[in-house]
């Protein structure tokens, strides 16, 4: 039997990376803000959320279970092929990870992006990453190539585990919660260039599929709104709002008594999740008098875990000259080769000079 992933000889899962001990906090802040525009009072204060947490970021435990359980389900699919993780901000950085693939004589890679979602900070920055590590590989003579596979919030495995999350949140609560679905905010110029169909607008496909599943097991309307947190450009910039404190309050004042934060943006707990909505959301609707649940993220949910395992194996058909179809009842269709310009940088005063791209038409 040909292994599903053929021909690639590793899936890369590039992340945003994250702290691994109080002393990675301060560098680690300097590598994601840097070039960014990010005001240094932020800095600071973002740094204080990682301290909280002893310095170490949920993320990387979080990544390394994803990892483990996608190479367990592609191995249940007959493949070999391994899977390793490369950061943008923290080690095992990018092309570290890349250096040690090709040491091991690894020159196809297949590119699983953190982000389920396609905007310039969740698919082009990191394909940019991947193209100037791929550059700098180059001239020392080693020469790689990629492909990555599609955004996947289209996909039955994510829509159907966060669809249990959120109802599981909404019985706990056992009231009649509002829904705030919550996403990472972004600067509203970086959402206009993205897609189409937009940032917001791929994340409105994932609330209505998750609220009209609700209002039928439910067997009534669940009323919902799509909210952000996680803001950090300075003030005189617009980005999407309203934040998720801002809303809760907003809410209070309409006479809501409980609301369900469902944070489908993320695929699992990370730092904005456990400070921005556990730690800050939480107290802020405890001030308010508001009830208040998380809802999971969707994690290693094995139907998630076997979404990623599909959408990667239509990559890897389509490289070698096959189709392999999206599965029923995907959201899709969203191309796995990005067009030229697709979620293309915002160009403010900060911005880092256009760097080389892959698995993109320019
Ligand atoms: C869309 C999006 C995702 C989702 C896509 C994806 O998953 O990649 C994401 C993920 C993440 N963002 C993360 C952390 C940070 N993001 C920052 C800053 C920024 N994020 C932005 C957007 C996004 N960010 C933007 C437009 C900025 C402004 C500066 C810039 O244009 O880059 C900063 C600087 C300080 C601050 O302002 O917060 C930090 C520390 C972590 C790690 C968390 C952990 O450790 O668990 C993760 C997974
Ligand atoms: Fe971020």
């Amino acid at each position: 039997m040909t292994d599903p992933l053929a021909p690639f000889d590793a899936v890369l899962y590039v992340t945003y990376g994250g702290p691994d001990g109080p002393e990675a906090v301060l560098p680690f802040m300097r590598n994601a803000t840097a070039g960014r525009g990010v005001p240094d009072e932020r800095l600071i204060e973002v740094a204080g959320h990682y301290r909280r947490f002893g310095g170490v970021s949920p993320i990387n435990e979080r990544n390394a279970e994803l990892r483990d359980a996608l190479a367990a389900e592609l191995a249940d699919r007959g493949s070999r092929t391994p899977v390793v993780i490369g950061n943008r901000n923290w080690h095992p950085f990018i092309k570290d990870t890349l250096e040690k693939l090709a040491a091991e004589g690894a020159s196809r890679i297949l590119v699983l992006l953190a982000s389920a979602y396609a905007s310039y900070s969740g698919c082009r920055q990191y394909r940019e990453d991947l193209g100037v590590a791929a550059a700098a590989l180059a001239e020392a003579g080693i020469e790689l190539t990629f492909a990555k596979a599609r955004p996947y919030y289209t996909t039955p495995g994510f829509l159907d585990a966060a669809t249990d999350a959120t109802e599981a949140a909404v019985q706990d609560l056992g009231e009649d919660a509002h829904i705030a679905f919550v996403t990472h905010s972004i600067l509203t110029s970086m959402n206009t260039n993205s897609g189409p169909p937009t940032y917001v607008e791929q994340h409105l496909e994932v609330c209505e599929v998750i609220a009209a599943r609700l209002t039928e097991r439910l067997g009534r309307e669940v009323p919902w709104d799509l909210v952000y947190c996680s803001r950090s450009g300075p003030e005189h910039v617009p980005w999407l709002e309203p934040d998720i404190n801002d809303h809760l309050a907003e809410l209070k004042e309409q006479g809501v008594r409980s609301v369900v934060a469902v944070p489908m943006g993320f695929t699992s707990d990370h730092m904005e999740v456990v400070f921005d909505l556990d730690v800050e959301a939480a107290e802020t609707a405890a001030d308010l008098g508001l009830a208040y649940r998380r809802a999971a993220t969707v994690g290693t949910d094995e139907r998630f875990v076997a979404s990623l395992a599909h959408v990667l194996s239509e990559t890897a058909a389509q490289a070698r000259g096959e189709v392999l179809d999206p599965e029923a009842g995907d959201l899709g269709p969203w191309p796995a080769r990005c067009r030229p310009g697709c979620c293309a940088a915002v160009i403010h005063p900060h911005a880092p000079a256009p760097r080389p791209t892959v698995c993109g038409a320019d």
